[in-house]
């Protein structure tokens, strides 16, 4: 982390995939996040967690598991600045994208709206050239790039990095 801050300026985000995520708060804060995601499953206090971000200076973020319903969220949103919808279960990359996901990014997409907020709802897991345009129907605005997108194998980064743009913006894609 604290190498990776000092090469860029762009926003950091960290995404913890472990239980208690409340005692890394001040750690991931001193090497420079900009924006911190916890699960949803991994901590017993979710609201104050996501509070104790936020007052550390960072953006709060929830990742929800695919099996994890949305309600989870009712009483956190005043304290969460983006959401993660996990569309595969985490551990590993390389995995199928679990299709009930579109539905599950459109309904967070309809309760934003119908609350009048402007979060950012990001994807994570196989997304790619065959899932990208479909998340962003849905409601999606995050894409987080895995093996599927910029570090697909046979293409270069930049190769690679170029076509997810192209996929994010909604542009044709010649190959
Ligand atoms: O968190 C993850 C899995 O736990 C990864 O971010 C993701 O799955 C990796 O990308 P891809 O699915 O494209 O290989």
């Amino acid at each position: 982390m604290k190498r990776t801050r000092e090469i860029t300026t762009k926003p950091i985000e960290v995404h913890l995939m472990v239980e208690q995520p409340e005692q890394f708060i001040n750690l991931f804060r001193q090497t420079g996040a900009d924006r911190l995601t916890i699960h949803a499953e991994a901590t017993t206090n979710l609201q104050g967690t996501l509070a104790q971000i936020q007052a550390a200076g960072m953006q709060a973020g929830v990742a929800l598991n695919p099996a994890t319903p949305l309600d989870v969220l009712d009483y956190v949103y005043d304290v969460l600045d983006y959401v993660v919808i996990m569309t595969v279960n985490p551990g590993f990359a390389g995995q199928a994208f679990i299709p009930t996901m579109y539905s599950k990014i459109a309904q967070l997409n309809t309760i934003l709206h119908d609350r009048g907020l402007t979060l950012p709802i990001e994807v994570d897991g196989s997304i790619g050239k065959q899932t990208i345009a479909q998340c962003k129907i849905a409601g999606a605005q995050y894409f987080v790039g895995g093996t599927s997108s910029v570090y697909h194998p046979g293409k270069t980064l930049t190769e690679n990095v170029t076509m997810t743009q192209q996929l994010i913006k909604g542009g044709c894609l010649d190959g």
